[in-house]
This record gives C-alpha cells, sequence and structure tokens, in this order.
C-alpha cells in the first residue's frame, strides 16, 4: 500500500458510549467517501475505538479509504490472559493499526518500558502498524526532548530489533504535558522536535511516519506545514466539522509536499 503523504489519527479514548461511537463514525464515513484527499489516499485517516465498537466501526468505514484500529493489544497472541485481546483477533477484526504505550497507559496502569516493547513486537509480529506513543513528562528545551524521546524509542523498539520484526511504525510524539491541555505545544517547539525525531536513525530498520498529538486540533497542521508527517487527535477530533476542517488542511498541505511536486 503506497504511504499517504499526510497521515491523521483519532483516538477515542473512553470519551463516547457505543452509540455515539457509531454516530460519530457515520458522520466521519460520509465526509470520507467524499473527500478527494482521503479518496485517493493523498491523506490517510485511521480512528482507534474502544475495543467493543471495532467490529462495528470496521462495517461503517468498509466503504471508504478510512483504516481501523485499537487503542492497546496484550503482548502475548492467545492463552491465559484475562481481560486482554490478542494480535491476532485484531487482525481478524480488520485492524490496521494498534496503539501502543500512550501516556495514559503508562500512568494509570503502570505500563513498561519492556510491555511496550514486548507489545511493539506483537503487533509487528501480527501484520498490524503499531501506532507508538511516546513523549517527555515536563516542559524540556528541544534538545533535551528529543534526547529523552530517543531513549524511549530505543526501549520500545528493543525487543522488535531483537527478534528481527520489520515494518512500518507511526510513531506518535505526544509530549504528556500537552495531551489533555487547553492548546497544544508551541508550533516552533513541535517543529524543531519532530525534525530532530526524524534525523534519528539507529533505531533499527523500520519505515517511520512521526505525527504530532497533543491537544491538536484545527489549525495546527496549516501552521506546521511540513514539519509533520500528520497528526494524532483527541478531543479537538469530537466534532466531525473540526475533523473536516483538519482534512482539508491535510489535503492542502499534502498537494504541496516535495512528493506531490516531484510527481
Ligand atoms: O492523547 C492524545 C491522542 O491520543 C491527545 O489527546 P488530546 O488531543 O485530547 O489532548
Amino acid at each position: 500500500m503506497t504511504q499517504p503523504r499526510i497521515t491523521l489519527g483519532v483516538s477515542l479514548k473512553m470519551y463516547f458510549s457505543y452509540q455515539q461511537t457509531l454516530a460519530w463514525s457515520e458522520e466521519v464515513a460520509e465526509i470520507a467517501r467524499h473527500h478527494p484527499a482521503i479518496v485517493n489516499g493523498e491523506v490517510g485517516l485511521f480512528v482507534l475505538p474502544a475495543f467493543p465498537a471495532i467490529a462495528a466501526i470496521g462495517q461503517i468505514f468498509s466503504a471508504t479509504a478510512v483504516s481501523i484500529g485499537a487503542q492497546d493489544l496484550c503482548w502475548e497472541d492467545s492463552g491465559a490472559w484475562t481481560g486482554e485481546v490478542g494480535g491476532p483477533m485484531l487482525a481478524e477484526l480488520g485492524c490496521r493499526y494498534v496503539e501502543i504505550g500512550h501516556a495514559e497507559r503508562r500512568r494509570h496502569f503502570a505500563e513498561t518500558d519492556v510491555q511496550i516493547a514486548a507489545k511493539l513486537a506483537a503487533a509487528l509480529r501480527n501484520g498490524l502498524t503499531p501506532v507508538l506513543c511516546f513523549g517527555e513528562e515536563q516542559q524540556l528545551p528541544p534538545d533535551q526532548a528529543i534526547a529523552t524521546c530517543r531513549q524511549q524509542l530505543i526501549a520500545a523498539l528493543s525487543e522488535a530489533n531483537r527478534q528481527q520484526l520489520r515494518g512500518e511504525v507511526v510513531l506518535a510524539w505526544e509530549p504528556q504535558w500537552a495531551i489533555g491541555a487547553p492548546a497544544p505545544a508551541p508550533d516552533a517547539f513541535i517543529a524543531e522536535v519532530c525534525d530532530g525525531l526524524r534525523q534519528l536513525n539507529d533505531f533499527g530498520d523500520f519505515h517511520f511516519r512521526v505525527i504530532y498529538g497533543g491537544s491538536a486540533g484545527p489549525g495546527l497542521l496549516s501552521r506546521l506545514g511540513h514539519q509533520v508527517n500528520g497528526l494524532f487527535l483527541g478531543r479537538f477530533a469530537h466534532q466531525p466539522a473540526a475533523l473536516r476542517q483538519i482534512i482539508d488542511e491535510a489535503a492542502a498541505l499534502a498537494a504541496t509536499s516535495p512528493s506531490a511536486t516531484e510527481a
């Protein structure tokens, strides 16, 4: 599958009820069916609902170019793991993506670097694209933020490297202090850290896309331009009209991407 020029992801976290998730998905599917940049694949959109809604939204998005995924997975594929969901079942349900290591899982569920690394390996083993979340806890100068993120990435990719797993990994950089905040991190800071992250090349043989998350919403992508490969959205995608605006911004950016002008 060719790579989209701009990638947009939405995690619905645990905000919506089951019925709200379906209603929101119907509206977003309607947008996606008609939006040229989604239809032609220049802008990629993936949606990560709560586990029980995966099958139903898979149906809703089935006639669109929107991909679906999960917000977590078990590091084991099957067996006596009460309450967990394994990669094989996610793949069976039509998931293309799976989120790993979100700050809320690290904080509230005490997920460790070792577990996150094992989950990332499980995702790749099952043909799922990991959306690897990482980011510094406190506000730091850009060079220190990059160094902190680098350590997290080395840890998260270590098990996949050890098992010589390969594939595409979406790097969702989310400074923890910018998650759930009124506004995203400052534009210049995002640009500098994303640039630094893209230049890191000591992680192994993966194909990376770097997307920014943390109170991202309409307007941000236009301001950042080609400094990011896309956005990972939370609350500010809850209104389908706001998401449509972000897709419009992504489409405008995709049309001016270096690879677009070369083509
Ligand atoms: O954590 C995020 C996406 O997973 C960002 O959430 P908010 O945009 O709601 O801060």
